[in-house]
């Protein structure tokens, strides 16, 4: 799976629940994913038809947006199409009946009209999966209900037993039920991620519709447009798209429409030049919604508050997916919150119109919100933040600058106001009659004699309804949603507040943050006093204003910053000589990390996260080109090594408090079994191998199992003995300084296959492993006094050694509860251990464990085996295990041994060979050992069994 994904798009390991959702698709189980905007879901779908080579089927609801999936997977060399009334190429229907493809687009309108004689066709080629995206639609309680999708059960009967995949970013848990429902999904694997994007910034601001606030807006964007990445403005109305457009054009920008009433053509053409970045801004409606993959959208504002909150997640939920810093605005005028009618129009039930209801009611409290807005747009989705403030947002940035007053006086009028309209109207009326309206309703009512009217006077009506806002949250007020009106009364909490006022005389306290829109309405009134009180709040060092400039990336110096920008000129000449988009050739975190690190071959490259080999074939040599051009100008080292992120890790805590503590970021905890092999080893003091053959093991484990467990302790903050680990895992000074070397011959640490390649033979993988880990956790790498000048001063330690050893030897070894340290020193009760003959007989400081490790050609009792003059103990090595030097044992009947190198240089001469022909080609193999190395090699990815044949990646 690894391999795939690399070799395809680039990434060295998958994100949180893509390999979980892969492998049980791969196992023939449905899957409910619901994760994250920009998480990653396509690669659930997409990965299975390259593993299996059988196509997947994939059911999107919007052709902008399988075209633009398509033309993503042809640039990374995967056979895609889609099938519809856009495809304009007549060849394809056969060609997909024909299993040509492995990833298969289709409308659900397209797939419920095909034939069935086409699904049998397929089905006869092999197809791997289902996969419903945007499964939301599925729903009515979804915020983009699709009838279509009602009858996608009905594939199922063409399509037995091939699983049905349901993936969507926004489900609530009623979303969720009826997806299963709706799609039959049987015992199903459910993923659900966090609905959390913490690289976008979230903010909210009040609207004006007029021109001048158009204008001020357009400087606004033209600030920040200038700089990097892409601008989608969403509007709610196509009205609204033509007015922001003209505004934006006369300003000098870059922007173009889209919306419905633009022809077909017309607005793939926007389309197009968006994506491949020839256009920098699209004001758009919603129709340009879920049709956009890009990955670099840095700003994606919305002008006028949308229908849901759902829809809010997806649009803005476009921006910032390749992960880099991204800003979210959204501008909203309390008009827009006076458009149930229009949204619950269309509502064919009542379950649906009230569903409509509740997420457009979600969306307006996103936006008056004074609380944090993350958490707002989490919590709606059932998940919340561990802290109720993400420091990302307007309102958490504005915290400590916001001033509470108390506003007792203020929500006393309000709440009378309410409460003498009688529950029976909206927020509207109660403030109309505190404004001392005498509108014919009022006076029909005979409101205008309730003691409150004109009371508020000096207050806006905006003023007021961001106070109802406050009080409905703090529950003072309530709603009752009646067909799609919202009436307003008083709950019982303002009643107690009112009956305390008018029975004690006074009303209790009542402090509450000056929302913005209240500070930009007293400001209006005030004749920008308030403007004034915010210039000197920043000179007193508050928050800063947050601005939506795209910041440059982190951590590079000024020549590597010119560098980034020259290949991002070399990736835009690449697309636009291959008419696609830019983002389509490589992203820009990619590109940043070539900068960073400048590679000089194309291995180098390669070895890259997010390089996938298509790029390195198509556009390697431009790259590599363009590197050498400008590093050598700007006095750049090529193929620099970045340690800095593996070295500054946290020291590592004490076991005693470490235990509970979770990983670094990840929050997993090591599983029991792990612990338990790390507290044997560290605090009992039991080899590896008796640890591996504890007595009551259902069945043993391998050693190399063991120190795995031990090193994800290590990962996750326990304590090791740290010589004594290298020391029984056979890593010593020669082995970490041949595999730094290799690190640098490499290029990277990205990849353990690469630095196995460029190292000596007698380094393994385990030792890569392990000096990595070394590297992570900050730990000194262990040294040699003689440095090692030349690769043939490197030689093979015997391969023999294991095998001189006496049967049981390693087991009573282990029974015993052995510091392998004994097999080759004798320990003094000081602790201090007798020199051994090679070693000088005095110096006392050099005669601790420390001490003798530096001066020691290697540490371990294998690599000591090897010197003739040393009466080593004998150590039996369990047949079941391979040697540290990753080699096998060699049976005693003679015959050609399976080494790890051999096995692979004879593996790339093949097309597969079986376990028994492996057996034939070595027949001085211990099977046992044999299958150990097998499974070794494909737990690290060298090898990969299909057919039950096994083969180099
Ligand atoms: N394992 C990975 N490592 C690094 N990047 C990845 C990985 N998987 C996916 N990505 C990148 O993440 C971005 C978002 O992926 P994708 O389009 O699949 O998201 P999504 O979950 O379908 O989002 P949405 O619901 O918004 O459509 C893409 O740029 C993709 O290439």
């Amino acid at each position: 799976m690894e391999r795939i994904l690399k070799e395809y798009f680039g990434y060295s390991s998958f994100r949180p629940f893509q390999k979980e959702v892969v492998t049980q698709i791969l196992q023939g189980k449905d899957c409910l994913v619901i994760m994250a905007t920009g998480s990653g879901k396509s690669i659930c779908y997409q990965l299975p038809p390259l593993i299996t080579k059988k196509t997947a089927i994939v059911i999107s609801p919007l052709i902008s947006l399988m075209q633009d999936q398509v033309m993503g997977l042809q640039q990374r060399g995967v056979k895609a199409e889609f099938m519809g009334s856009a495809q304009t190429d007549r060849t394809v229907n056969g060609r997909a009946e024909n299993g040509e493809f492995d990833v298969l687009y289709m409308t659900p309108e397209k797939a419920c009209n095909v034939s069935q004689s086409f699904w049998t066709a397929l089905l006869r080629k092999g197809v791997s999966l289902l996969a419903v995206d945007e499964a939301h639609c599925v729903s009515e309680w979804g915020h983009d209900f699709r009838h279509e999708y009602q009858k996608l059960d009905g594939l199922r009967p063409f399509l037995p037993k091939v699983p049905f995949v349901a993936l969507t970013a926004t489900a609530t848990h009623k979303v969720r039920e009826d997806i299963v429902k709706s799609l039959e999904l049987q015992n199903a694997y459910t993923a659900v991620s966090s609905f959390d994007r913490p690289n976008i910034f979230y903010g909210v601001k009040s609207l004006n519709r007029t021109n001048a606030f158009r204008e001020e807006l357009a400087q606004e964007i033209l600030k920040d447009v200038g700089k990097s990445g892409s601008t989608i403005i969403y509007c709610t109305t196509v009205k609204d798209v033509e007015e922001v457009t003209g505004v934006l054009v006369k300003a000098g920008a870059d922007a173009r429409p889209y919306h419905a009433k633009m022809g077909t053509k017309v607005r793939t053409e926007v389309h197009r030049a968006f994506s491949t970045d020839e256009l920098q801004i699209v004001v758009a409606t919603v129709a340009f919604g879920m049709g956009i993959d890009k990955p670099d959208i840095r700003r994606v504002i919305h002008y006028g508050c949308p229908k849901s909150l759902e829809a809010y997640y997806q649009e803005s939920g476009r921006c910032g997916r390749d992960g880099l810093p991204s800003h979210c605005w959204l501008y909203y005028t309390r008009g827009d919150f006076t458009k149930a009618d229009f949204y619950t129009a269309g509502s064919t039930s009542e379950a649906r119109r009230k569903a409509v209801m509740n997420a457009y009611l979600a969306a307006q409290k996103y936006c008056s919100t004074v609380e944090c807005r993350r958490s707002t747009l989490l919590n709606y989705f059932g998940e919340s933040l561990p802290n109720a403030n993400c420091g990302h947002c307007d309102n958490c940035l504005r915290e400590g600058v916001v001033t509470h007053r108390n506003m007792s006086e203020e929500g006393h009028l309000l709440l009378t106001a309410v409460k003498s309209c009688g529950g029976k109207w909206g927020i509207g009326l109660p403030i109309d009659v505190l404004r001392g309206s005498i509108a014919k309703k009022i006076i029909d009512n005979g409101y205008e004699k309730s003691p409150v009217h004109g009371l508020g006077r000096g207050k806006s009506a905006n003023w007021w309804k961001s106070l109802a806002d406050q009080l409905l949250a703090l529950g003072y007020l309530k709603e009752t949603i009646r067909a799609t009106f919202r009436l307003m009364s008083v709950a019982s909490k303002g009643d107690q507040f009112l009956w305390a006022a008018s029975n004690m005389g006074v009303a209790s306290s009542l402090m509450l943050p000056v929302t913005q829109e209240m500070a930009e309405e007293e400001s209006k009134q005030q004749g920008g006093m308030n403007r004034q009180a915010t210039a000197a709040a920043a000179e007193k060092g508050d928050p800063p204003v947050v601005t939506m400039a795209q910041p440059e990336p982190e951590g590079f110096t000024e020549p590597e910053l010119k560098l980034y920008h020259h290949l991002m000129e070399t990736r835009a000449d690449l697309a636009r000589r291959n008419s696609t988009a830019p983002y389509a050739i490589c992203n820009e975190k990619t590109l940043q990390k070539i900068a960073k690190s400048r590679p000089s071959t194309e291995a180098r490259l390669r070895n890259i996260d997010g390089v996938n080999q298509w790029l390195v074939t198509k556009h390697g040599a431009e790259i590599l080109a363009t590197i050498k051009r400008h590093a050598t100008d700007l006095n750049l080292a090529l193929d620099f090594v970045e340690k800095i992120t593996l070295l500054s890790v946290s020291p590592m805590p004490k076991a005693a408090d470490s235990k509970s503590v979770s990983s670094r970021g990840d929050q997993t905890r090591v599983t029991s079994a792990k612990e338990e092999a790390w507290r044997m080893w560290q605090e009992e003091g039991i080899s590896f191998s008796a640890i591996a053959n504890l007595p009551d093991r259902p069945k043993p484990i391998k050693e190399d199992t063991v120190i795995e467990y031990i090193s994800e302790c290590v990962k996750a903050g326990y304590e090791v003995d740290w010589e004594r680990f290298c020391h029984d895992a056979g890593f010593t000074a020669k082995k970490s300084l041949e595999v730094e070397a290799a690190v640098l011959r490499a290029g990277s640490t990205e990849f353990l296959k690469p630095i196995k390649e460029q190292s000596a033979e007698f380094v393994t993988y385990r030792d890569i492993k392990i000096y990595l880990l070394m590297l992570e956790r900050g730990f000194p790498l262990p040294v040699s006094p003689a440095p090692i000048t030349d690769r043939q001063d490197i030689t093979t330690p015997i391969d023999t050694a294991a095998d001189e050893l006496p049967e049981g030897t390693a087991d009573a070894l282990g029974s015993q509860k052995s510091d392998s340290k004994s097999e080759v020193l004798d320990q003094s009760p000081s602790g201090v251990f007798t020199t051994p003959p090679w070693l000088p007989q005095t110096g006392s400081d050099e005669m601790t464990l420390t001490g003798l490790r530096r001066r020691m050609p290697s540490w371990t009792s294998r690599e000591k085996t090897q010197t003739s003059e040393t009466p080593a103990k004998k150590v039996k090595t369990s047949p079941t295990q391979a040697p540290d030097d990753g080699r096998v044992k060699v049976k005693a009947d003679g015959g050609e041994t399976a080494t790890e190198e051999k096995l692979v240089q004879w593996l790339m001469t093949t097309n597969g060979v079986t376990r028994a022909a492996i057996l034939s080609q070595f027949p001085g193999t211990d099977e046992r050992a044999l299958l150990d190395l097998l499974q070794r090699l494909e737990e690290d990815f060298v090898i990969y069994v299909r057919n039950e044949l096994f083969r180099v990646m």
